[in-house]
């Protein structure tokens, strides 16, 4: 056998082959995915970036294994326990303090309750939530320290696999930059497998090791993009001239998607 391929196979953290995906079965079928082929290895950072409505989330749904293919094969290395979702609505629970939002997904594995407290308190710290605000509920929080908390809330069970839709699409475009340079240097830290859909080219380019673009609906990839530039992405790189290159490039791919 292969040594090359066997070292791939136990790098490989999602896997999809020749996935189509249905809605509304039976009665009215939409078909949001066609013939989609992706491989995912453990510890990359690939977004997903297309135009409106082409099936950007379902394909992140599916990679999550919240959305089971109606035909072709997905497989997920990461256990469900191991994998965590960010959204762009931080969706906090009101009226539990962000120490308390970032606690539920302890509570709902059943982690020890004398370790809780603890690890809440490292994820916050690790979404760099300032420690006076834990007590704070949602209501009393910006919109970044509400992601922040999200942050924490996807950080806490130290998952394999990351999952986040649009997440910072709602901030504003300094804060959105400061979350992406604070949200890679984790990444390179702890190098958990990302998945990022999102509709900003720049930010797409400067997270991943890879960008996916995708036309539809039905979806499809039509261009994958590596992103070959320094594990240390610092503000500066934003300007420099391989960066812009990149950025070109990816754009132009999600134009002629769009068209
Ligand atoms: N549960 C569902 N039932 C039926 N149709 C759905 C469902 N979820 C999504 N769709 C349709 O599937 C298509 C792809 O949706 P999806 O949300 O995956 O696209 P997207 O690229 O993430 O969109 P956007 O960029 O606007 O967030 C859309 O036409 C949408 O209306």
């Amino acid at each position: 056998m292969n040594t090359t391929s066997e070292s791939n196979a136990a790098d490989l953290a999602v896997s999809l082959a020749g996935v189509t995906l249905d809605y509304g079965r039976p009665r009215s079928v939409f078909r949001a995915l066609e013939s989609v082929d992706l491989r995912i290895s453990a510890g990359e950072f690939v977004s997903i970036i297309g135009p409106s409505g082409c099936g950007k989330s379902s394909l992140l749904r599916t990679i999550a294994g919240l959305e089971e293919p109606t035909s072709g094969i997905s497989q997920i290395v990461a256990a469900p326990a191991e994998r965590s979702f960010v959204f762009q609505e931080s969706n906090l629970l009101p009226w539990r303090t962000a120490l308390a939002n970032a606690r539920l997904p302890l509570e709902l594995i059943g982690a020890e309750k004398s370790t809780r407290r603890k690890r809440c308190e490292a994820a916050l710290e690790r979404a760099r939530f300032a420690s006076a605000d834990f007590q704070k509920r949602p209501g009393a929080l910006s919109g970044g320290m509400r992601m922040r908390v999200a942050l924490a809330r996807a950080f806490v069970t130290e998952p394999a696999l990351l999952l986040l839709d649009e997440p910072f699409a709602a901030l504003d475009d300094l804060l959105r930059q400061k979350l992406n340079d604070e949200l890679r240097r984790d990444w390179s830290l702890n190098r958990w497998t990302g998945v990022f859909v999102t509709h900003n080219v720049a930010e797409a380019v400067f997270l991943s090791t890879r960008v996916l673009v995708m036309s539809g609906p039905p979806g499809r990839i039509v261009a994958d993009v590596p992103i070959d530039l320094p594990e240390q992405r610092r503000e500066e790189l934003r300007t420099s001239t391989e960066f812009t290159t990149l950025v070109r490039s990816v754009a132009s791919n999600l134009k002629e998607a769009a068209t």
